[in-house]
């Protein structure tokens, strides 16, 4: 398995692996570009079928986070880590620690936060062992209060934030009533996601192989429950993928029914020129690393000290972000990703800019460590 000639590569600085035998830890970490800061990326544990898999996605992963961070305007690199194994049945302390001594290892360049899989729990584990770790202390919350460090209610808030976004621009509508929704995987974003989409009048469809947070949907939120492979085929205004990756491919988009595609997931198409397909068929597509950016925001602030009013208002520029995204994809007749993509690589290259929004401006860059 060569990592140089992979098709992902794409120049990642470095790539480790770790393995620990007391604990059976097998795990992967990757930093793809560190210009703009230290690596930081969330900690994904998975079932990978071989090692091949889980190498493929912490290099799709990690490239994914360099241009995120980038486009939110945040003093950070790409980086990613994925630990292989069941995320309901191989954890353990042990696990945990060991995964905390590999991160330590390297130094800072790289920093740990949760993903699919892992949460503050497994934050907290890994914070005994190093520093370098996001998400895993208490925070003050939007609405006053406090909360604890999961970054997965302000992904959520994006996100949702990108959908009114997409709604306006495509179906020119204000507001979320009776919008149709169909979420794919109602986990740590979606199910906050179908929260915030409840509460603004959507009607919500759900599934995710999980039983357990199919019926937390159903019950707490009155969504309706499909299968699997019926999610993709409803007739809905939106289809958010909010579980893993790749899951837009030539098949998914034969049912594809929804005008709008824009959810959680990280690196939703299986190739990059599927998104040329979704121009040709009219259907707007939110690119992943802009809409779901609310996480790393979170994160970020976590490190740097703003506060909760400044974080929220940094997470709603997402909005704004998409929109001028939809509108030069339209009017320079490309892809919403290539237009993203362009974007992120303009800030990537043209250094750190103030963060504006309407009630503050600031370089998050203030407090971090290089
Ligand atoms: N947690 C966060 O703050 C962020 C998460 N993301 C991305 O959003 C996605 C979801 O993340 P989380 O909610 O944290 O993960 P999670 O693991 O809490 O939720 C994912 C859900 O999807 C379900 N699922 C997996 N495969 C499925 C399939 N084929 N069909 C239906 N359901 C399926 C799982 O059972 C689980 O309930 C991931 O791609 C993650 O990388 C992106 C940015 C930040
Ligand atoms: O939200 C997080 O846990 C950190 C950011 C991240 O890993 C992501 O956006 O995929």
């Amino acid at each position: 398995m060569s990592v140089f000639n992979h098709v992902d590569f794409d120049q990642h600085e470095q790539v480790v692996y770790g393995h620990d035998k007391a604990s059976g830890l097998k795990a992967i970490i990757a930093i793809h570009d560190s210009t703009l800061g230290p690596a930081l990326g969330g900690c994904r544990m998975w079932n990978y079928a071989s090692d091949e898999e889980a190498l493929r996605d912490v290099l799709r992963l990690s490239r994914g986070m360099t241009y995120k961070s980038a486009l939110a305007r945040l003093p950070l690199g790409g980086g990613k880590a994925v630990i292989i194994g069941d995320p309901h049945t191989g954890k353990s302390e042990a696990l945990f620690q060991a995964m905390g001594d590999f991160v330590d290892s390297l130094g800072g360049r790289y920093i740990t936060a949760a993903d699919s899989g892992t949460g503050v729990a497994e934050m907290r584990i890994m914070a005994e062992r190093t520093r370098h770790v996001a998400g895993a202390g208490q925070r003050e919350a939007f609405g006053g209060g406090s909360r604890d460090g999961d970054p997965s209610p302000s992904t959520a808030y994006g996100v949702f934030i990108g959908i009114q976004a997409a709604v306006a621009h495509r179906l020119g509508r204000q507001d979320l009533k009776g919008v149709r929704v169909a979420i794919q995987g109602v986990g740590q974003v979606g199910f906050g996601l179908a929260k915030l989409l409840k509460e603004a009048g959507a009607q919500l469809w759900v599934t995710d192989i999980f039983e357990a947070n199919v019926q937390r949907a159903v019950s707490q939120l009155g969504a309706t429950a499909v299968g699997q492979h019926e999610i993709y085929r409803l007739d809905v205004d939106v289809f958010a993928p909010c579980a893993l990756g790749a899951i837009i491919n030539l098949q998914t988009l034969e049912a594809l029914r929804a005008p709008i595609i824009a959810g959680a997931a990280n690196n939703q198409l299986a190739d990059a020129s599927l998104a040329e397909l979704l121009r040709r068929r009219e259907c707007l597509y939110a690119p992943d690393y802009a809409i779901n950016a609310g996480g790393i925001i979170d994160v970020c602030y976590e490190r740097t000290g703003g506060s909760a009013a400044q974080l929220k208002a940094h997470i709603e520029g997402i909005g704004p972000t998409l929109t001028e995204i939809f509108q030069r994809a339209e009017r320079e007749g490309e892809t919403t990703t290539a237009i993203a993509d362009r974007m992120a690589l303009e800030r990537l290259r043209g250094g750190l800019q103030p963060v504006r929004t309407a009630t503050t401006t600031k370089v998050v860059s203030q407090g971090w460590q290089r």
